[in-house]
């Protein structure tokens, strides 16, 4: 999809009926506050990586409503006033957004977007934004998992022909390069991103030929130094690198160099162990082995406590369809309303107490211990009320608040970075590059517990003191108000 232009309509229609009874009110220009975060991790990993938000700019500076939009609204709705429908057609995003920087380490409950803006357009953007970050971060945390298990090994993402049609496959790689591959199959991801491209080639090309080996000696006739040959169409160990080893030999012989063999299918493990074996047996000890076939982190640290002798995986369908967890789950609460010129608290209850939104305009701060240089907790404030780093910090579970710990030497870093003022960007996009590099620095400020892929401890988000104190006055004003409703005070 092209966010240039004509998107204003990638919305659920409840948003727009909304907006036209605010309209029809005279409310819609209210100004509201807004936090976009997700509630639970997915994959039941420790943290998740955060990214979307490149998208999320791009669509807002090219968010307006076309002819066709206007024509189409006034065709879905006869009850549009076509007094409406001309202030569709002049309007442009005017709000202003903080979010944290793409590539950031982040944790469920804690805003990961902040928005200021009319009732209006906040409301019309939500949907987008949750589609966009939602599936981006959860494709990045996905890539993060696989890369945790690999750390030195070549990781490349060729889920497109198995992802959830074009745009998932396309931001898809773009995510899962954030999260720490180094290439996509993808030439489109890799034309609009910069991301790095890398392949191989298909069972189709060998059975093309009449023969394995003819297969083989073409291809690597045209790419002499840059072949990777699949070996497993007839018989990985008594046809295919045998083969491969033949016309890695003639390929020395010349100068050149095999560069690699691709295992698709059977014991990975065992194939690549005899096959790296074989390779080393005839002097190819520079050909690397590749594998691929539905794998994902599980069956990579299966393979790898096994002894599999790989160089570079080929990781598809599990990676780019998020396949054990297909959802992030992540949500868009209002939680401040602008009365005269001052910011009003508001909150969302539920029966689930993990549900109750925590009220106000509030910013995200990475308590970094200064003697460790790792993170001890992420603090929820107030905006305008940062930590006072000269002082101890008293930090507690929201929940369980007798869980608490003293930190003494730190250093709170702001997550949340301004993007929008008042509609116009104040934020340079960073390059893919940097963007990357940025989630390995910010992996390093935390202690492998939360990192581990299997029963990570949980990292702290907390409120703070003032307001926690806030969210609990709220909740009992408005269990108050309830209450003397339906005439149960004194009960
Ligand atoms: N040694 C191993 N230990 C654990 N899992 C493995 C090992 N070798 C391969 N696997 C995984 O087992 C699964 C094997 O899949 P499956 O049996 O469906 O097909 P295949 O061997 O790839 O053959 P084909 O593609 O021809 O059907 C894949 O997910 C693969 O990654
Ligand atoms: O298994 P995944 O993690 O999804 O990785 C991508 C898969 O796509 C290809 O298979 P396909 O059968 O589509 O084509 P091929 O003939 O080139 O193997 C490739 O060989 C991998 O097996
Ligand atoms: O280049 C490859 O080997 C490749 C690309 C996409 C899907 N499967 C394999």
């Amino acid at each position: 999809m092209d966010t240039r232009a004509g998107w204003a309509l990638h919305t659920d229609k409840y948003q727009i009926t909304m907006l036209y009874a605010h309209w029809k009110n005279g409310t819609h220009l209210r100004r509201k506050a807004f936090d976009l975060y997700f509630r639970r991790l997915p994959f039941g990993n420790g943290f998740a990586v955060f990214a979307g938000l490149e998208r999320v700019i791009r669509f807002l500076e090219n968010l307006q409503f076309t002819e066709e939009d206007i024509a189409y609204l006034a065709e879905q709705e006869e009850n549009y006033d076509p007094e409406f429908l001309d202030m569709l057609r002049q309007w442009r995003f005017t709000g202003d957004i903080y979010a944290m920087p793409e590539g950031t380490v982040v944790f469920p409950n804690e805003p990961l977007i902040r928005l200021e803006g009319t009732i209006m357009e906040l409301q019309m953007i939500e949907t987008a934004l949750l589609n966009f970050v939602g599936f981006q971060t959860l494709i990045a945390t996905k890539a993060a998992r696989i890369r945790s298990i690999a750390p030195d090994e070549t990781l490349m993402e060729f889920g497109t022909r198995r992802a959830q049609e074009v745009d998932a496959a396309i931001w898809g790689a773009r995510a899962a390069y954030i999260g720490g591959f180094d290439a996509t199959s993808n030439l489109k991801a890799g034309q609009m991103f910069g991301i790095p491209t890398r392949g191989t080639h298909s069972h189709a090309w060998v059975q093309d030929f009449d023969t394995e080996l003819e297969a083989f000696r073409v291809f690597a006739r045209a790419f002499p130094n840059q072949s990777v040959l699949l070996v497993d169409t007839y018989d990985t160990l008594r046809s295919g690198v045998p083969h491969a080893i033949q016309v890695g030999l003639e390929l020395k012989e010349k100068g050149y160099k095999l560069a690699g063999i691709r295992l698709d299918s059977g014991d990975l493990a065992y194939l690549s162990k005899k096959a790296r074996q074989m390779l080393d047996d005839a002097g190819l000890t520079d050909t690397q082995i590749v594998a691929s076939s539905d794998l994902d982190e599980t069956t990579l640290l299966n393979l790898k406590s096994q002894g599999a002798r790989v160089d570079a995986w080929g990781v598809g369908t599990k990676l780019i369809t998020a396949y054990d967890q297909p959802a992030l789950g992540a949500v868009y609460k209002l939680v401040a309303r602008e009365e005269n010129g001052e910011w009003i608290p508001s909150i969302k209850i539920s029966s689930n107490p993990e549900k109750v939104t925590t009220p106000c305009r509030k910013d995200v701060y990475r308590i970094i211990d200064q003697r460790t240089g790792k993170a001890r907790a992420d603090l929820i404030t107030e905006v305008g009320h940062p930590p006072d780093e000269s002082r101890p910090l008293v930090l507690f579970h929201p929940v369980h608040t007798y869980r608490r710990k003293k930190v003494k030497h730190f250093r709170a870093v702001n997550l949340l970075q301004p993007i929008f003022r008042q509609g116009e960007r104040v934020y340079d996009l960073p390059s893919i590059t940097a963007i990357r590099k940025h989630y390995e620095t910010q992996r390093q400020l935390f202690w492998e517990e939360y990192l581990r892929l299997l029963n990570p401890e949980e990292f702290p988000v907390d409120l703070t003191q003032e307001l926690w104190d806030k969210k609990q006055e709220l909740l009992r004003k408005i269990y108050q108000e309830i209450r003397e409703e339906n005439g149960e005070n004194g009960e």
